[in-house]
């Protein structure tokens, strides 16, 4: 303790002093003293995160309205301070709302909303009026329109701080030109030093959303983003959470405001992808760690050591010896039908057989007797004496122990070793008759556990054997899978009702069971391709690649990772790649090395992508750009601004898993460029050899120059295309050859431009004119080792030009 404290501990009149200075503090004081929280750190950020905020309100609203968006935004400087304006075509906002919007933190539609949205908190415009008022004195101007409304309202409003209210300076019914929509306007602190955010946050906010029309105009530079597409992205619907990771404080309130008596209409009810069917599975896998297992063992008789009809028949009396053989027989017989019994089983089979007997015999098997048999069949079966104290596990037990833990252990354990400790694992199963559990085989999956460890220990000691972590595991799995889940009603939601260690049960059942992803209509991704067309519209690369996962689920709520990679071209080629990260199709320009996505690309080794990176981890180097785009009801993000993705682990996981999908496709169109690149070198060597050793072999043999061209591609297992020209009378014909010298089957697309009509084209071809020029075009397919001949007639003079394409160059060898 601190002597300060010390002092505090020992003046009860200090805390008294200290009571009076301590109040509740509204949310709006709160975050005027913590602006960097929200975004408002400094006034070349502020500017950026005010024109974000009232964006992404602006494309949420339109967007939800079934509009397509038309955002105009500007900055002007306004003496001191700049003015911005936002205004939207969205649905407009009625006239009760707009102060409230406005005019109070937190606040908002989208908080209890599990559907995709920029918005989360409502906490974002305000914030911005928040710090315009603050900063400049300036009340907020917001002029909005509903639709089919013939007036718009005007409010100039500010936020009381003291109590989060909205306080109106000015309000009246004013003319607009949109037919509808909201327009907002706010003078603030600020400076354009964070000009390239503000840039790229525009900018890229238009490659994610091509439906939207963007225009920024600020003192400097004027950009219009027109739409590529009118096809709105996908409409959402609000999904309830999915009972994978949602958490106990939230089942636990849950719990309390459903009106569901079971556990099974509350999960159905309460979440998203349960019926029936999954709802009991959970409750099972509720009940083993709430209830435990009851042991199963082998019916006796393979042991014979236990009579169970004989055991049964001695526990009725006075029902007649022919209704007491006909029910010892019936209960014996149904014990030995099972390959393993447990207590649940016998108390089933005893009920269900006393019911048959009684409807033949007339006589009544009250619940004393069948109790009594349950007792007596259960004592036959096990080998437990209900009057011995210090009883010991039955060989037939011992037996089945043994069967068990020699199939879960290694076949290396000797028999020995194997057999002392199904002794001991055996006898922690005799129960002390006083315990009800016990003595019915019920137990949890850690009691087992705890029996296997100490048999387990015991026989270490004294065998000098090695009982490993695994083998005990092996051992208790192996233990649990025979047992079998209890039957008893899993409690009702009024008993769970506060009762932390029962819903945390419940919680893990709900972890355990195998349920269907959620799905996916509540998240509106931007799909690979439209990743791949944003960057292709953005980037003028030679190579693109992207994905976009399957949902997953994080505390209930589901998301989806994408990722697009865009290699080479005009891509700067100097320092680290370009990446670019966007989180419900809002681009994010702060917090880079905080954010989870960027962590999960350094983590990436990327020279196993082809990619330079020095020292094997961090952003490679090179032409590169990477994008990634994580789309949830429910983005966690790092601080309330909304600048980065916190660290969680499976969206961790997808968006490595996205990113690599991307990267693998990367990786071989450089392996491919890589091959293509020596294939040349060697080619060109070739090329220059080739000739020279040509012109030897003639002089030498005294023949004429041989073909390089056909030896150049025989070596290279090249396509050769070459052309043969005959000449006639006026006329030539022509000949293009096409010989396949590759070992896979090749179909180019062969063109032959001439400025005479042809004639006579041999079949297939393709014959386009386009000012006075012909377009002879065949695309032949030519298997490996086979030639393809192409031919036509045309007047003598006429001048011909033969390309080549489909066939990647280093491949192709063309004679014209
Ligand atoms: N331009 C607009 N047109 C229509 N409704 C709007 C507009 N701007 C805001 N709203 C409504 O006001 C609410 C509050 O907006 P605010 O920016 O404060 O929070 P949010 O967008 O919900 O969440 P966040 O704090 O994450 O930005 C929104 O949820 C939306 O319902």
């Amino acid at each position: 303790m601190t002597s300060f404290q010390s002092t505090l501990g020992e003046d009860e009149g200090m805390a008294a002093e200290l009571a009076e200075n301590q109040r509740a503090i509204s949310i709006a004081e709160f975050f005027e003293k913590n602006k960097q929280m929200l975004g408002f750190n400094s006034g070349a950020r502020a500017l950026v995160t005010a024109v974000k905020e009232a964006v992404d309100n602006a494309l949420d609203a339109t967007e939800e309205a079934g509009h397509l968006p038309d955002i105009y935004v500007e900055i002007e400087e306004a003496g001191d301070y700049y003015k911005l304006v936002v205004e939207d075509n969205g649905p407009g906002i009625t006239k009760e709302q707009i102060p409230k919007i406005f005019g109070k933190l937190l606040y908002g539609s989208r908080f209890h909303a599990r559907e995709q949205s920029r918005g989360q908190q409502g906490i974002g415009i305000s914030a911005a009026v928040l710090y315009s008022q603050l900063t400049s004195g300036k009340p907020a101007k917001v002029t909005s329109r509903t639709q089919g409304s013939d007036t718009a309202q005007y409010f100039e409003l500010v936020i009381d701080t003291d109590t989060n209210e909205p306080e109106i300076r000015d309000e009246s019914e004013t003319s607009w030109d949109r037919p509808h929509g909201t327009r907002i306007e706010l003078e603030m602190e600020g400076n354009m030093r964070a000009r390239q955010q503000l840039h790229d946050y525009v900018k890229h906010t238009a490659v994610v959303n091509p439906h939207a029309r963007l225009e920024l105009k600020e003192p400097q530079e004027h950009f219009k983003f027109e739409r590529a597409t009118d096809e709105l992205p996908e409409e959402t619907e609000e999904i309830k959470p999915h009972p994978h990771g949602v958490e106990l404080g939230n089942v636990l309130k849950m719990l309390d405001a459903t009106n569901s008596q079971t556990v099974s209409g509350f999960l159905q009810t309460e979440f998203t992808r349960v019926g029936k069917k999954t709802a009991d599975k959970v409750i099972d896998a509720f009940r083993d760690r709430h209830f435990g297992r009851e042991m199963a063992w082998t019916p006796p008789a393979s042991h014979e050591d236990g009579d169970v009809a004989r055991a049964v028949s001695s526990a009725v009396s006075n029902k007649g010896a022919d209704a007491t053989a006909a029910f010892a027989d019936a209960v014996a017989d149904r014990v030995q039908e099972m390959d393993r019994v447990a207590h649940q089983h016998v108390r089933r089979f005893v009920d269900e057989e006393a019911e048959a007997v009684e409807d033949e015999y007339g006589k009544n098997f009250g619940e004393t007797v069948r109790e009594n048999a349950v007792d007596a069949a259960w004592r036959a079966i096990t080998g437990f004496d209900a009057n011995e104290p210090d009883q010991s596990a039955s060989e037939h037990l011992i037996a089945d122990a043994y069967a068990l833990a020699d199939e879960a252990t290694s076949k290396r354990k000797d028999d020995e070793t194997v057999r002392a400790f199904a002794e001991r694992l055996a006898e922690k199963f005799v129960p002390d008759p006083e315990d009800a559990d016990a003595w019915r085989g019920r137990f949890t999956r850690d009691a087992v556990r705890e029996f296997v460890d100490r048999s387990a220990d015991m026989t270490e000691e004294r065998e000098d054997a090695t009982f490993g972590d695994t083998a005990r595991e092996n051992v208790t799995t192996a233990f649990w899978r025979v047992m079998r889940t209890v039957p008893d009603d899993a409690p009702l939601v009024s008993d769970l009702v506060g009762d932390r260690d029962a819903v945390s049960r419940l919680v893990h059942g709900m972890r355990e069971t195998d349920i269907i992803a959620p799905p996916t209509s509540c998240l509106s991704p931007i799909g690979a391709d439209k990743v791949e067309a944003g960057l292709r519209k953005e980037y003028d690369a030679e190579f693109y690649a992207s994905s976009s996962r399957d949902a997953d689920v994080h505390a209930g709520d589901p998301f989806i990772a994408e990722a697009g990679i865009a290699y080479g071209g005009d891509i700067e080629a100097e320092g680290q790649a370009d990446l670019l990260r966007f989180a419900n199709r809002v681009p994010l320009v702060y917090k880079r090395g905080g954010c989870a996505i960027t962590q999960t690309i350094k983590g990436i080794g990327w020279r196993n992508y082809n990619l330079d990176q020095p020292g094997g981890s961090g952003i490679p180097n090179g032409p590169v750009v990477i994008m990634v785009h994580v789309a949830s009801t429910n983005v966690p993000f790092t601080s309330e601004s909304k600048d980065a993705v916190a660290s969680v682990e499976a969206i961790e996981d997808e968006i490595e898993l996205a990113v690599r999908e991307a990267a693998r496709e990367l990786k071989s169109y450089l392996k491919k460029q890589q091959s293509m690149r020596k294939r040349q070198k060697k080619q060109n060597v070739l090329a220059d050899i080739l000739p020279v050793m040509a012109k030897k072999v003639a002089d030498v043999t005294g023949r004429p120059d041989p073909d390089i061209g056909d030896a150049l591609a025989r070596i290279m297992n090249n396509v050769l295309v070459e052309r043969e020209v005959s000449e006639g009378d006026g006329e030539q014909t022509v000949t293009v050859v096409v010989e396949n010298h590759s070992d896979r089957s090749e179909s180019p697309d062969v063109t032959d431009i001439v400025d005479r009509e042809p004639r006579d084209v041999s079949d297939g071809a393709n014959v386009v004119e386009m000012d006075g020029e012909w377009f002879v075009k065949w695309t032949p397919d030519v298997p490996a080792g086979e030639e393809a001949r192409l031919t036509y007639t045309v007047e003598t003079d006429a001048t011909l030009d033969l390309s080549v394409s489909e066939v990647e160059g280093p491949k192709l060898t063309v004679s014209d």
